[in-house]
C-alpha cells in the first residue's frame, strides 16, 4: 500500500480540495455518533480519487462535507480557495450551484425536460447563458450527441448517467462529487461511466470524487482512499481489485 495525499500539509501541487481537520457528528450529548474524526486530506487538481469504507466509515458524510452539501462541527474545507465550510445560506447555496458537480447513483433528471435543458439547468438556475459549443461539446465528449431533444425516460440508464455527467461538467465546477454513480447499472454500461469520468479527468482536467462499494469501480481512479470509523485509514494508487477489496475486509472485520 503506498500512503498518499492524505496529509494537507505534505501535498505542494494545486489542490481543488482539502479538509483540514475535519470532524462531524450527527445527535448530540452521550447519544452523539461520530461519523468524521479529524479528517485532513488533499486532492489533487485534475485526479480522480474514490473514497472506499466499511458501511458505516463516514464515506457519504465526508462526501457531503466536502461538497459543501452538509457542514463539518469543526474543521475547514476548501474547493480551490474559497473556505466552504465558512460559507453559509445563499452564498453557500450559490457556490454549490455555480462551482460543485454532482452525479447520484438515481440520475435525479427533470422527466418533462430535455436532456439539453437539463444538461443546462445549472446556468439556467444561475442566471448564466449557455454556452452552446461548450454544450455541444459536453454533449459528445459524453456520448449523447444527437439526443439532445431526447426525454430522459427515451434513454437508457447509461445514457441517463451520461447525461447527469454532463449537467454536472456543464458549469466546469471545482470538483465533481459522485456518490455510487455506478450503482444501479449493469457492469458493462458501468464500465463505460467509469471510462467518461476518467476521460473527463485526462481531457478536461476535471477533479473527480467518487464514493463507491465497488472495489472494481474503485480502481478506475488513480488513487482509492479508505475511511474506518470515521478516520483516514490509508490509500492506494495503481490498485488492483483484489487489494482494495482485501483492504476494506480487513477494516470491516477488525
Ligand atoms: N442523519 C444521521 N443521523 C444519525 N446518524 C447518522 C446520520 N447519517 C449517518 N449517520 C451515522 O454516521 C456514521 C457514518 O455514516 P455514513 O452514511 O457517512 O457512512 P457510509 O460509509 O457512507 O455508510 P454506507 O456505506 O452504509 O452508505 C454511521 O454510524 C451512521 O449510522
Amino acid at each position: 500500500m503506498i500512503p498518499m495525499f492524505t496529509d494537507a500539509d505534505e501535498f505542494s501541487a494545486p489542490a481543488a480540495l482539502q479538509l483540514r481537520g475535519v470532524s462531524k457528528s450527527y445527535g448530540s450529548g452521550p447519544a452523539a455518533v461520530p461519523a468524521l474524526r479529524n479528517i485532513s486530506l488533499a486532492v489533487p487538481q485534475g485526479s480522480f480519487t474514490a473514497v472506499m469504507g466499511p458501511s458505516g466509515s463516514g464515506k457519504s458524510t465526508l462526501l457531503q462535507c466536502a461538497a459543501g452539501l452538509d457542514a463539518p462541527d469543526s474543521g475547514e474545507v476548501f474547493l480551490g480557495a474559497t473556505e466552504i465550510s465558512r460559507l453559509r445560506g445563499k452564498a453557500l447555496t450559490r457556490f454549490r450551484r455555480d462551482h460543485v458537480g454532482f452525479v447520484f447513483q438515481s440520475y435525479n433528471l427533470l422527466p418533462q425536460l430535455t436532456v439539453a435543458r437539463n444538461v443546462t439547468l445549472p446556468l439556467l438556475l444561475a442566471g448564466r447563458e449557455t454556452d452552446t459549443a461548450w454544450l455541444g461539446y459536453v454533449l459528445e465528449a459524453v456520448g449523447l450527441d444527437g439526443f439532445g431533444e431526447r426525454k430522459p425516460q427515451e434513454l437508457s440508464g447509461g445514457q441517463q448517467q451520461r447525461a447527469a455527467i454532463a449537467r454536472a461538467l456543464i458549469t466546469r465546477p471545482a470538483a465533481v462529487f459522485a456518490d455510487e454513480p455506478t450503482g444501479a447499472l449493469d457492469s458493462g454500461t458501468a464500465r463505460q461511466v467509469l471510462d467518461l469520468l476518467r476521460q473527463t479527468v485526462a481531457e478536461l482536467g476535471q477533479t473527480v470524487v467518487m464514493v463507491t462499494h465497488d472495489p472494481v469501480a474503485a480502481v478506475s481512479a488513480d488513487t482509492v482512499i479508505f475511511l474506518a470509523d470515521g478516520q483516514l485509514d490509508g490509500s492506494m494508487a495503481g490498485a488492483t481489485v483484489r487489494d482494495v477489496t482485501d483492504h476494506v475486509a480487513y477494516l470491516g472485520g477488525r
